[in-house]
C-alpha cells in the first residue's frame, strides 16, 4: 500500500489485494493497469524521494510483477518437451470417437474444430516440430570414392525457386573451374558447405574438367531439386571479417546493361538516392550489398566503389561532347534573353506604367510580408521579389550530371549513417528545392505562417542600400560589396547571385543564427548550393517540391502567378508548365540522391499537411545522414 504526506486517497485495497498473482483469476494486463494507476498517483503528488522508494518498494504491484518475472525466468530455463509427437494421429482418433458419440451442441462443435483445415495445419506444424524433421530428403552418399583421390567434400543442395546464390570462374592458369564468390544470404552461403576458391570436380555426377563455366551453369540451369556438386575444398576457406558498411548510391547502376558484370543475374540494380547494405567488400572489383528497404533478400553484386568510378569516367569520354546545360528554368532564362524594349511592350500590355521606385523597393503587397499570429506582428524575411528574382540568376558554379562527368563526380557512394537528433541538439536545417512556380515560396510560406514560433527563414545580405522605412537585419543585412564579396570567398554563403547591379545572398551564419536560437530555419535553395549546404553544421534535410502531371497543373493553378521582372505577375501560360515539368525532371535526374523527401505540389492543403509531417520527421525520427556529420560530431 502507498503512504504519502498530502493528497489523493490511496488506490482501492480490494484492486491491490486483487492484484496479487496469488489470485489466479489476476492476469498480467490487470496488474499493469494498477502500476499505471499507481504511476499517475506519484505524479500527481508532491512525495518526497524517500517515501517515493518506500511505497514503491513495498507497493503490491511491484511484488507481483517481480513473481512474474521470477515464474518467466524460471520458464526459460525449462527446456520445452512435446507432449507428443502424434498430436495429428490423436485428433484422428478423437474425431472417430466423437462420430459414434451422442449428438450434442458441444461435440459437434469439437468435431469441427478438429476438422478445420488451419487446426489441421496447425496440428501437422506442431509434429514436424516435435519430430525435428526439417531436414530436406538428401540421396546417400556415392560409396564409390577411390581411396587415395583428393580430399573431396560432397555438397548436396535442394534448389528450390531461388538461385544457388554462387558464381564460377576458371583459373586462369590450371583451367580448373572454381568457386568465384558465394553471395551472401544466398543459399550456398547459408548451406556453409560451399566456399570462394572451392574447385568443382562434379556436378550431378557430370565431370566440369575441360568444361567452359558457362555449360557448367547450363548443367546447374537444367538442374530441379538436389543438386550434388563434388569439390575440392579451398585450403583457406575466407573469412568475412569486414564490418557492414551502408553507404547511399550517388548514382545508378544497372547489372543487366553492364556487359563487364561476372553473372547479370547476381547483380543488383540501384538508382540514385538508395541506401545499400554493403555486406562483402573483400573483392576489388565487385562488392555485395543489398537494399535497406529489402534486408531479407539475397545479396548482390555491385561494382566497387573504385570501379564504378571508372566506370562512369570510361562512360564520360564514349560521349559526344556537350557543354554543360545550366540547369536553369526555361522561364527565367527566356525572360533573361528578352530585350528592354519587349518588357516596355509587356508592361504597357498589363496597363501599367513602369514605376522604378515601386519595383525597387520590391515591395510585394503587405500581407505576403508581415501577418498577424498568436497575437503579435510578424515579419517574414526572405520573400523579396529581388531576392527570388535574383535566385534564378544564381552564380553558383552550375553543376553538371555528377555521374557523367568526371570532373564533378564525387565518390559513387556516400557513406551513411542512422542519426537520430538529440532534442537538445540545434534543428536540421530544412531545404526546399524544386523548379521555379512550383510552389516553393508559398509552402515555405505557409510552414512559417503556421507556427512562427517554431519556423523561421534567414535573414539574407545584400549590397543594395536600406531604404528609409527598411531595418537592418530584419529584410536584409546590408552589406558593402567588399564584405560580401569576402563571404563568399570564405565559402560562407549558401547561395548569391547578382540582380540590378546588386548582391543578394543568404549566408551561413544566417541560417546558424536561425538555429541558434531554437529554431526550425527552412529555406530554399536552387539544386546546385545542396552541395554547399551540406555540412555537418546544417545537416540540411532536402525536400524537393515537384509539380503534379500537366492535367492537374492547369487545373490547381488556374488563378495561379508566377513573380516576373515585368513589374506585374504573370498568370501560368500552359507552356510555363511544361517547363515547369521538364525541369522538375532534370533535376530529379541530377540531384535525386540528394533529395531526403519528395512532395507532389497539386493541392495545396495536401502539400502543405505533407510538409509539415515530413519537417517533423526530419527532426525526431532517425534518418540516413553521411557518416562525416556524425563522426566530426563525435570527433570534436
Ligand atoms: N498547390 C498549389 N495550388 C495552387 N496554386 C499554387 C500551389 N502552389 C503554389 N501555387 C501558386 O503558384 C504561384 C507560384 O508559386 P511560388 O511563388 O511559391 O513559386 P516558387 O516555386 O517559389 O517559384 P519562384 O520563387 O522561383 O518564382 C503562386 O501564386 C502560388 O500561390
Amino acid at each position: 500500500m502507498i503512504h504519502s504526506d498530502k493528497g489523493t486517497d490511496p488506490p482501492d485495497k480490494e484492486d491491490l489485494k486483487r492484484s496479487t498473482p496469488s489470485n489466479p483469476e489476476d492476469g498480467l494486463s490487470q496488474i499493469l493497469r494498477l502500476v499505471l494507476q499507481e504511476l499517475n498517483l506519484f505524479y500527481s503528488r508532491d512525495v518526497s524521494g524517500l517515501c517515493l522508494l518506500y511505497d514503491l518498494l513495498h507497493s503490491p504491484w511491484l511484488q507481483a510483477l517481480l513473481k512474474v518475472y521470477d515464474c518467466l525466468q524460471e520458464f526459460k530455463g525449462k527446456k520445452l518437451l512435446p507432449a507428443t509427437s502424434q498430436a495429428q494421429a490423436l485428433s484422428h482418433e478423437v474425431v472417430e470417437m466423437l462420430q459414434a458419440a451422442p449428438g450434442s451442441p458441444e461435440i459437434q462443435e469439437l468435431r469441427q474444430i478438429l476438422q478445420a483445415p488451419h487446426f489441421k495445419a496447425l496440428l501437422s506444424a506442431h509434429d514436424t516440430v516435435a519430430q525435428k524433421d526439417f531436414e530436406p530428403l538428401l540421396p546417400p552418399l556415392p560409396d564409390n570414392i577411390p581411396e587415395g583421390e583428393e580430399a573431396m567434400r560432397i555438397v548436396c543442395l535442394v534448389k528450390n525457386q531461388q538461385p544457388l546464390g554462387a558464381t564460377i570462374k576458371r583459373h586462369e592458369m590450371t583451367g580448373d573451374i572454381l568457386v568465384a564468390r558465394v553471395i551472401h544470404g544466398g543459399l550456398a552461403e547459408r548451406s556453409g558447405l560451399l566456399y570462394a576458391g572451392d574447385k568443382l570436380v562434379e556436378v550431378n555426377g557430370v565431370a566440369v574438367e575441360g568444361l567452359d563455366p558457362e555449360q557448367v551453369i547450363h548443367i546447374l540451369a537444367m538442374s530441379r531439386g538436389t543438386i550434388m556438386f563434388k569439390v575440392v575444398p579451398v585450403s583457406d576457406p575466407p573469412v568475412n571479417s569486414q564490418k557492414m558498411v551502408y553507404v547511399r548510391a550517388m548514382t545508378e547502376y544497372w547489372p543487366q546493361e553492364d556487359p563487364t558484370i561476372p553473372c547479370a543475374e547476381a547483380g543488383l540494380p540501384f538508382q540514385k538516392g538508395d541506401i545499400l547494405q554493403v555486406v562483402d567488400q573483400s573483392d576489388a572489383l565487385w562488392w555485395q550489398a543489398r537494399k535497406v528497404s529489402a534486408l531479407g533478400t539475397c545479396a548482390g553484386l555491385i561494382p566497387s566503389s573504385h570501379l564504378l568510378k571508372r566506370k562512369q569516367r570510361e562512360f564520360w569520354w564514349s560521349q559526344p561532347y556537350q557543354p554543360h546545360t545550366h540547369l536553369k528554368s526555361p522561364m527565367s532564362i527566356s525572360m533573361e534573353e528578352e530585350d528592354d524594349m519587349k518588357i516596355d511592350e509587356k508592361c504597357v500590355e498589363a496597363g501599367k506604367t513602369i514605376d522604378e521606385e515601386t519595383f525597387e523597393s520590391e515591395e510585394l503587397s503587405e500581407d505576403k510580408e508581415e501577418f498577424v499570429g498568436y497575437g503579435q506582428k510578424f515579419f517574414i524575411a526572405g520573400f523579396r521579389r529581388s531576392m527570388r528574382l535574383c535566385r534564378r540568376r544564381s552564380l553558383l558554379p552550375t553543376l553538371c550530371c555528377p555521374s557523367s562527368c568526371p570532373s564533378a563526380a564525387g565518390a559513387p557512394y556516400e557513406e551513411v549513417v542512422r542519426h537520430q537528433r538529440c532534442p537538445s541538439d540545434k534543428h536540421r536545417l530544412i531545404v526546399l528545392v524544386g523548379p521555379s512556380g512550383v510552389g516553393v515560396n508559398e509552402l515555405r510560406r505557409q510552414l512559417i505562417e503556421l507556427n512562427p514560433g517554431r519556423f523561421r527563414t534567414a535573414v539574407p545580405h545584400t549590397t543594395r542600400s536600406k531604404k528609409s522605412y527598411e531595418v537592418d537585419g530584419r529584410e536584409y543585412h546590408y552589406v558593402s560589396k567588399e564584405t560580401f564579396e569576402s563571404l563568399m570567398c570564405s565559402h560562407r554563403m549558401l547561395e548569391y547571385g547578382e540582380y540590378k547591379g546588386h548582391f543578394y545572398g543568404t549566408s551561413v551564419d544566417a541560417v546558424q543564427a536561425v538555429l541558434d536560437e531554437g529554431m526550425i530555419c527552412v529555406m530554399d535553395l536552387e539544386p546546385q548550393g545542396i552541395q554547399v549546404a551540406r555540412t555537418h553544421e546544417l545537416k540540411p534535410y532536402v525536400i524537393f517540391i515537384k509539380p503534379s502531371n500537366l492535367s492537374c497543373m492547369k487545373q490547381s493553378r488556374k488563378n495561379a502567378k508566377i513573380i516576373t521582372d515585368y513589374f506585374v505577375d504573370m498568370k501560368f501560360k500552359d507552356e510555363d508548365l511544361q517547363e515547369m515539368e521538364d525541369l522538375a525532371q532534370k533535376m530529379e535526374t541530377q540531384f535525386g540522391q540528394f533529395f531526403d523527401h519528395v512532395i507532389v505540389n497539386d493541392i495545396l492543403q495536401d502539400a502543405c499537411a505533407q510538409l509539415v509531417s515530413a519537417v517533423q520527421k526530419a527532426q525526431e525520427e532517425p534518418q540516413w545522414v553521411p557518416a562525416t556529420w556524425v563522426s566530426s560530431e563525435t570527433g570534436s
